[in-house]
C-alpha cells in the first residue's frame, strides 16, 4: 500500500515509506520521543494523528495531539472503514484515520504512529512488511509511577488505573522488533534514529533496487 516516490537519500532507488510504531505502558515516554523524533527528521517523517474519545487534557490542542471526537463519531468511523487500526484503552476509543496515514505514505513519507500493542497487533496484520514496532521500556516501575504523577495531566485515579494496566501491556514486548529501555531522553532518541537509519535501507524497501543495480552492471560492463 505504500508505494510512494523517494526521499533524500535513496531518491534512485524509490523507497516505500515505512510505518514506525511506538508503543508502551503510559507515561515511559512514547509521546517526549515521538517529538523529539518529528523535530530531528524533518520532513521526512510524519505523525499519524489519532481519532480518540478521550477529552483532552490542559494544553493539548484538537487535530494536534489527537483529534478529539464523540463516540458516534468514532463509531461511525469505525463502521464506514475509515479507520485503519483501533482499541479500546483504558476506557476510551483511540484509532489511526485511514486516509491521512495512506496519503502520507503515497507521497513518501515515513509515519510515526504511538498506538497501544494491539493497535501495532493490528497494523502488522494487515501491513506487515512495512511495518517497524518498538517498544519503550520504563528503567523501573518507580521510574514509571513517578513519570506519571509527574507529568500531572491526570487524576490520582487516571495515574493509579494507567499504573495497574502496566504490567498487561508490557507483558506484549516480544510481539516488537525492538526495545529501547528509556533510561535518558537523548539516548532513547539516538536508539530510535539508528534503529529508523537502518530501517530505511532495508533492501526489500528499495523498490528501484534491480533497476539501479542492473544499471550499474552494464555501465561497468561498458567500462571495462
Ligand atoms: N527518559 C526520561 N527520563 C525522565 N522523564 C521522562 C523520560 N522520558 C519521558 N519522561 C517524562 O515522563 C512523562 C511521561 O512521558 P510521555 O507523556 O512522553 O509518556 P507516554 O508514554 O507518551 O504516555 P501516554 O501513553 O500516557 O501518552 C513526561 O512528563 C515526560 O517528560
Ligand atoms: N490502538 C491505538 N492506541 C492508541 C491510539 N492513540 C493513542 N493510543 C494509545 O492509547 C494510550 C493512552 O493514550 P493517552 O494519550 O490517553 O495517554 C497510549 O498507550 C497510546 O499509545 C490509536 O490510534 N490506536
Amino acid at each position: 500500500m505504500s508505494e510512494g516516490p523517494a526521499q533524500t537519500g535513496d531518491a534512485s532507488l524509490g523507497r516505500r515509506g515505512l510505518l514506525l510504531v511506538l508503543s508502551s505502558p503510559s507515561g515511559a515516554g512514547k509521546t517526549t520521543l515521538s517529538r523529539r523524533l518529528l523535530d530531528v527528521e524533518g520532513s521526512q517523517l510524519s505523525m499519524s494523528i489519532s481519532v480518540t474519545t478521550r477529552p483532552p487534557r490542559p494544553g493539548e490542542v484538537d487535530g494536534q495531539d489527537y483529534w478529539f471526537v464523540s463516540e458516534s463519531t468514532f463509531t461511525e468511523m469505525r463502521e464506514g472503514g475509515r479507520l485503519l487500526e483501533w482499541a479500546q484503552v483504558f476506557g476510551n476509543l483511540y484509532g489511526t484515520p485511514r486516509d491521512s496515514v495512506e496519503a502520507m505514505l503515497r507521497t513518501g513519507h515515513d509515519v510515526l504512529f504511538d498506538i497501544d500493542w494491539q493497535g501495532a497487533r493490528q497494523l502488522a496484520e494487515k501491513i506487515a512488511e512495512d511495518v517497524v514496532r518498538v517498544f519503550v521500556l520504563p528503567p523501573t516501575a518507580a521510574a514509571l509511577a513517578e513519570r506519571l504523577e509527574r507529568r500531572n495531566q491526570d487524576s490520582a485515579s487516571v495515574v493509579a488505573q494507567r499504573m495497574a494496566q502496566a504490567a498487561d501491556e508490557i507483558s506484549h514486548w516480544d510481539e516488537y522488533d525492538y526495545v529501547i529501555v528509556n533510561f535518558d531522553v537523548e539516548e532513547s532518541l539516538a536508539e530510535l534514529r539508528a534503529i529508523l537509519l537502518a530501517e530505511r535501507a532495508r533492501r526489500q524497501r528499495l523498490k528501484g533496487l534491480p533497476d539501479f543495480v542492473a544499471k550499474l552492471h552494464k555501465d561497468l560492463g561498458k567500462a571495462v
